[in-house]
């Protein structure tokens, strides 16, 4: 690259703005055609893809990263089909840019509404998941924002090869090819300049964990909308029902271990431990899932657990480990997730009508839940269609963030030559 990497972020920033302008005025129809056209040019393009994703893969090993961070930024032929299978499923989404509500007639004789609008320039920085490249690219695209994607750095040939086909379905469809960028350069100075243009980018949405948040929050200029990491709880109440206390704590564990909205650390009423737990860990230990417990629950599971440390109850693990706790009541259950957890999906298991409410009033967390596993905060899964990823943060887009939380509201006013008086 000749010219310097904030240059070329300008260069990239400059563009978007123009890009999010005609993105405004562009119909549903024509952003419908532009996602039909980037399915088909990924459905055109599978070996090239394969290929590309197979440099990646076989960095990240030689680089020794984690097989479970590998599995992630591997591209199968049938993450492929999913990739065009979403973007097909977006195209069928309705359109919610230009949705007027609220019109009232005021008695001044002016008519005041509400419409929907895109957010404009949408950066985000992700993880090295290259499927993501295509969900951030069709949700902006079908909610009208032009967007600047940088993925994680093991994925950028990967990344490349997806915005290649990605260009030739803007390009189909006549829209502007800087309505979906990707960075071409893995040097985080990328990120500093993205986050520091506010005169071209809108908003920044952050995927990722600590090191990056601590990055973005102390360097942004761009309004973020942080999209964090998961410690996320299961409670299993006194009153829960034992099958369904072992079912919910298997599945939000087991069912994936690296997404964030996996449980990493189980809370169980003390009342009812010696019910669920035996069993659980029954289940945990068949599947190679690390058990580590505090006091009571190493003396209740002996040697099938070791102890927990106080950084365990802080810990995300992406793996198969849990921590597991005993706790005296309900008010120390929620005390726990609010002091030990990232606020981003928490779940009670209770027959109990008064702790299920008191726990989804009190539980500071962008989702909360009662007798369900925290793997459903997805937005597929929530029925938004599709999701950027899961808001951590309350203000504009608390969890899951599909179409509507790429836009906002602008007040619209009709009058007839009326004036102030
Ligand atoms: N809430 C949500 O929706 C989601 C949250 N996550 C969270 O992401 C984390 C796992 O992903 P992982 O890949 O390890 O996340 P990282 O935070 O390591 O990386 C994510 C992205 O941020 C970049 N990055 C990280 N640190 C910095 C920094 N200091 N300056 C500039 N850029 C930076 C990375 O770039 P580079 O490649 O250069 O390292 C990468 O593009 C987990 O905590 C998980 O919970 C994951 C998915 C969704
Ligand atoms: N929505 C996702 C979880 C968020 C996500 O993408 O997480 P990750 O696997 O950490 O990149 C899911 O449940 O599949």
């Amino acid at each position: 690259m000749s010219e310097s990497v904030h240059d070329y972020m300008i260069r990239l920033g400059r563009a978007a703005r123009d890009a999010s302008r005609q993105l405004a005025r562009v119909d549903t129809a024509q952003k419908n055609r532009a996602l039909e056209a980037i399915a088909a040019a990924l459905d055109a393009s599978r070996a090239a893809l394969i290929a590309a994703n197979e440099r990646d893969v076989a960095n990240a090993q030689a680089n020794g990263l984690q097989a479970a961070m590998v599995d992630r930024l591997a591209l199968t032929a049938a993450r492929i089909d999913d990739m065009i299978e979403g973007l097909r499923q977006v195209a069928k989404l309705p359109d919610p840019i230009g949705e007027i509500r609220d019109m009232r007639h005021l008695p001044s004789g002016i008519q005041v509404g509400k419409m929907r609008v895109p957010l404009g320039v949408v950066g985000i920085i992700y993880e090295s998941r290259p499927n993501v490249t295509i969900d951030a690219a069709s949700l902006c695209l079908k909610s009208g924002n032009a967007t600047i994607l940088r993925g994680g750095s093991e994925a950028i040939h990967s990344n490349q090869a997806i915005a290649h086909c990605v260009a030739l379905g803007l390009a189909e469809a006549g829209l502007p090819a800087a309505a979906v960028q990707v960075v071409e350069t893995t040097d985080r100075e990328a990120v500093g300049a993205l986050i520091g243009m506010p005169e071209f980018v809108d908003v920044i949405v952050p995927r990722g964990g600590k090191g990056l948040i601590e990055r973005i929050s102390r360097d942004a200029k761009v309004p973020v909308i942080k999209h964090l990491d998961g410690v996320c709880h299961v409670y299993i109440d006194k009153a829960a029902d034992v099958e369904k206390a072992v079912r919910v704590a298997d599945n939000a564990k087991t069912q994936r271990y690296s997404p964030c909205n996996a449980m990493e650390t189980l809370l169980v009423h003390r009342a009812i431990a010696s019910d669920v737990l035996p069993a659980l860990a029954t289940i945990y230990l068949e599947k190679g899932v690390e058990l580590r417990g505090c006091p009571a629950t190493c003396e209740l599971l002996g040697q099938n657990v070791i102890a927990a440390s106080e950084g365990d109850w802080f810990a995300e693990y992406n793996a198969p480990i849990l921590a597991i706790r005993m706790v005296a009541s309900l008010d120390e259950a929620i005390a726990h997730i609010n002091h030990y957890g990232s606020h981003h999906t928490d779940a009670i298991v209770t027959e109990h009508f008064s702790d299920a409410r008191r726990f989804l009033a009190e539980v500071d967390s962008s989702s909360v839940m009662v007798n369900a596993s925290t793997r459903f905060a997805d937005g597929f899964e929530y029925g938004l269609g599709a999701e950027i990823g899961i808001s951590t943060d309350k203000l504009h887009a608390r969890g899951p963030v599909g179409l509507e939380g790429l836009t906002s509201e602008k007040y619209v006013v009709f009058g007839n030559g009326h004036v102030r008086t």
